[in-house]
């Protein structure tokens, strides 16, 4: 099988958001000086079965030695790469409130290979300002900045209540996928990507499994 043909097996959920701690992992064995990294190395790190380490590491064009392992710097440049981390994926951001500048300031977006080129909002103060580097546009500007650069990613960091219409404005302009923070649960064609992105799910599973262990002191 060729790379390409690989990378459009379309890989079990679970398994992808397994592969970036394994490639976390993998670089915190690298520091500590280890060459060859095994299934049940990574287990030890992760608390991850090292069977299922090995299935999701099957999807990945890696073979490892028996004994040995994987090699390390082959299994971090593979796994980068599969991840899509190596390449320069190019997005527009929409709501330079809060949220949205606080990505605009993350630096880490890039080492996970998103960049955020522009971005869009209606607040005349914003308009014309730059956050690290990044411009900001206003929203009306949007079809006219989709021609001038080569992006195919919207973030969404708007109100609540504008979210459909932002994200509607956004697919008729051409994003093939949307980065959606707003708790909005929005309506896309089939073809376009959505992902949704909540900091505070995760805040109800930790207060929740705080409670519970509290109570079962
Ligand atoms: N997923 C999460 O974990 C998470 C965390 C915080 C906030 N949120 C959500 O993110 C969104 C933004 O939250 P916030 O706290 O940053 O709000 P905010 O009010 O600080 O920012 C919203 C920004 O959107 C701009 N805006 C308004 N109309 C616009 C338009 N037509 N085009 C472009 N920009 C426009 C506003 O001017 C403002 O700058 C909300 O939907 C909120 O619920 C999600």
């Amino acid at each position: 099988m060729s790379d390409n043909e690989l990378k459009a097996i379309k890989v079990p959920e679970p398994s992808l958001r397994r592969l970036p701690w394994y490639l976390s992992n993998v670089k915190l064995l690298k520091k500590k000086g280890e060459h060859y990294v095994s299934s049940t190395q990574i287990s030890k790190e992760t608390n991850i079965d090292a069977s299922q380490i090995a299935k999701d590491l099957s999807y990945v064009n890696i073979s490892g030695r028996t004994r040995v392992g994987y090699e390390v710097d082959e299994l971090i440049a593979v796994l980068e790469d599969f991840l899509g981390f190596t390449n320069e994926h190019r997005a527009f951001l929409f709501g330079v409130g809060s949220l949205g500048g606080a990505l605009l300031r993350d630096t880490g977006l890039n080492h996970f290979g998103l960049k955020i080129v522009a971005a869009f909002d209606v607040n005349p103060e914003l308009i014309g300002q730059a956050i690290n580097g990044i411009p900001i546009f206003h929203s009306d500007d949007f079809q006219k900045k989709m021609e001038e650069y080569d992006v195919n990613i919207g973030v969404l960091t708007v109100p609540i209540e504008i979210a459909q219409d932002i994200t509607d404005k956004m697919v008729e302009g051409g994003i093939k996928a949307v980065w959606n923070f707003t708790p909005f649960r929005i309506r896309v064609p089939e073809n376009i990507v959505v992902q949704n992105t909540s900091l505070y799910a995760h805040l109800a599973v930790m207060f929740n499994r705080l409670n519970f262990n509290r109570s079962s002191k």
